[in-house]
């Protein structure tokens, strides 16, 4: 029987390195010998995608933070059952671009639902898929980086004010501490292959 394979999601604020990294991990951890499925959320499977649209254009008014919660959560629920279930019982490793945290972290810390009301619903989206490890990239200068990304076109949530993003990031700190065998901080400064090495490194307890 094939072995179940090992679930990691990347996190952290706007611009941090997290859509570079998450290619680049799969390529080192390939080059170990692991097949790795990469995928991204809101998003990730084609319900997920159709609901990312919703999440991310319009306008900032388009949704309440309930019903934003929820369907980020619907978009989870239905990209944990199409993509990465499937995916990590043919022995895969999935790596995503964003999972369950940047739900605690966007509308539970900073949305003001709070991390637990928002943990309840996301624990019913996704069962027992929590991921196996989190690793959130930490990057003073990432909104800077968007922003020049971006230009004017930054999406729903990416443009809203600089307080609610500082609350992201203390949410984000706080999850860390709250879990630290599930979720570590990532200095995500220097070159993209450096930090590559801190992601390897901090999944060395789960590799082969
Ligand atoms: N280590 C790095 N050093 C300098 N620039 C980087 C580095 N990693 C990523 N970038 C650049 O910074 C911007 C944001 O990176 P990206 O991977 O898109 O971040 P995220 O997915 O977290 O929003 C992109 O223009 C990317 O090319
Ligand atoms: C997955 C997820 C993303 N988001 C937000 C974070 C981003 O602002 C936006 C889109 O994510 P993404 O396309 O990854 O943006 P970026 O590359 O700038 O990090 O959705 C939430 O608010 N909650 C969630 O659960």
């Amino acid at each position: 029987m094939t072995s179940r394979g090992r679930f990691i999601s990347l996190e952290g604020g706007e611009g941090v390195g997290k859509s570079t990294q998450v290619k680049a991990l799969a390529a080192a951890l390939e080059a170990r010998g692991i097949s790795c499925l990469v995928t991204r959320e809101p998003g990730g499977s084609p319900g997920a995608e159709a609901i990312r649209e919703l999440l991310l254009q319009g306008e900032e008014t388009r949704w309440g933070a309930q019903a934003e919660a929820l369907l980020f959560a619907a978009a989870r629920a239905d990209h944990v059952e199409k993509t990465i279930r499937p995916a990590l019982e043919q022995g895969r490793w999935v790596l995503s671009d964003r999972f369950v945290d940047s739900s605690l972290a966007y509308q539970g810390g900073a949305g003001g639902l709070g991390i637990e009301t928002v943990r309840s619903i996301n624990a019913f989206a996704i069962g027992e898929h929590f991921p196996d490890r989190t690793l959130i990239l930490m990057l003073d200068e990432g909104r800077d980086r968007a922003m020049e990304r971006d230009r004017d076109a930054s999406d729903r949530i990416g443009g809203r004010p600089s307080e609610y993003h500082h609350k992201v990031e203390t949410a984000f700190r706080l999850i860390a501490a709250e879990e630290p065998n599930r979720v570590r901080l990532i200095d995500a400064s220097g070159s993209p292959d450096e930090v590559t090495q801190r992601l390897v490194a901090a999944l060395g307890d789960l590799l082969p």
